[in-house]
């Protein structure tokens, strides 16, 4: 049977997103690896799948590139709200809140939290300065926005070989659900940013890590809010007053609609 789906992105960070608020979807970890897969299905970093919520307008799951289910992705949750006209999205991480502006879109995430719930390890654990290293990358900053991110501050981004870092930090013993890891660089204010994503590899963009960074660099007092934060794929605007939830402004665009035989993917 064809199934409709959506294909959009913020900023680069791709999704096929399937509404299955009136037919439900199974989805298991092997259909959203195939999905996802750029040679052999459609193609995406995350896929998302739409459901009825009893408490929000509307529940978001969320795939990873490698299949596996995770809490949050800001990125996505934009263009659910330009998708759907929903003001507020359940998802694993949280409830979001969501609003639209002539193309501007906002989205609040939850309550940043510090508490390193991840690592097996020393308690208390300082979250500002986790005592662990790898290479060039020292005493991350741990901040949770629903998922779970570190950031590395560093003098220069691009100097940082992440695609051969970002694999042995995602898959470090110390982090048994894996974790998203973000490299970023203060100037004049604003951040740049780039991301390895726990089970997507370097993406243009994130939105949880330009969330998470900026949280840790306003904690850190190297920058104030709101902040930009640019990535390969563009720009966000990340506003966020200790004690509330972080706030994050950027677009979301839509690339085509198409329809897709599932069992044909053979997973
Ligand atoms: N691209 C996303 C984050 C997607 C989930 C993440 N890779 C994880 O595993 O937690 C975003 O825009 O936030």
């Amino acid at each position: 049977m064809a199934r409709p789906f959506h294909k959009m992105h913020g900023l680069g960070n791709d999704f096929v997103i399937f509404d299955g608020r009136e037919e439900p979807l199974a989805m298991t970890e092997p259909l959203a690896r195939a999905v996802a897969d750029r040679r052999t299905g459609i193609g995406c970093d995350q896929l998302i799948v739409l459901e009825p919520s009893s408490r929000a307008n509307v529940r978001m799951r969320i795939y990873n590139h490698d299949g596996g289910e995770v809490q949050s992705c800001g990125n996505a949750s934009r263009c659910v709200v330009a998708l759907t006209g929903a003001r507020t999205i359940e998802t694993g991480g949280g409830v979001i809140a969501g609003s639209e502006d002539g193309g501007r879109i906002e989205v609040s995430l939850i309550e940043p939290r510090f508490a390193w719930d991840q690592v097996p390890i020393t308690y208390p654990m300082d979250t500002d300065a986790v005592p662990m290293g790898w290479g060039p990358l020292e005493k991350p900053m741990a901040v949770n926005v629903g998922n779970p991110h570190l950031v590395f501050f560093v003098d220069d981004v691009d100097a940082i070989d992440l695609v051969r870092l970002g694999p042995s930090i995602e898959h470090d013993p110390a982090f048994p659900e894996r974790i998203n890891v973000n490299v970023a660089q203060v100037k004049d204010g604003a951040i740049r940013l780039r991301t390895w994503e726990r089970g997507a590899g370097l993406t243009l963009a994130c939105g949880t890590g330009a969330c998470a960074t900026a949280v840790a660099a306003i904690k850190s007092k190297r920058v104030t809010s709101p902040v930009k934060v640019t990535m390969q794929g563009g720009s966000l605007e990340i506003a966020w007053v200790p004690g509330e939830p972080v706030r994050m402004i950027g677009s979301a665009t839509y690339v085509f609609r198409g329809e897709i035989e599932l069992e044909r993917l053979g997973a």
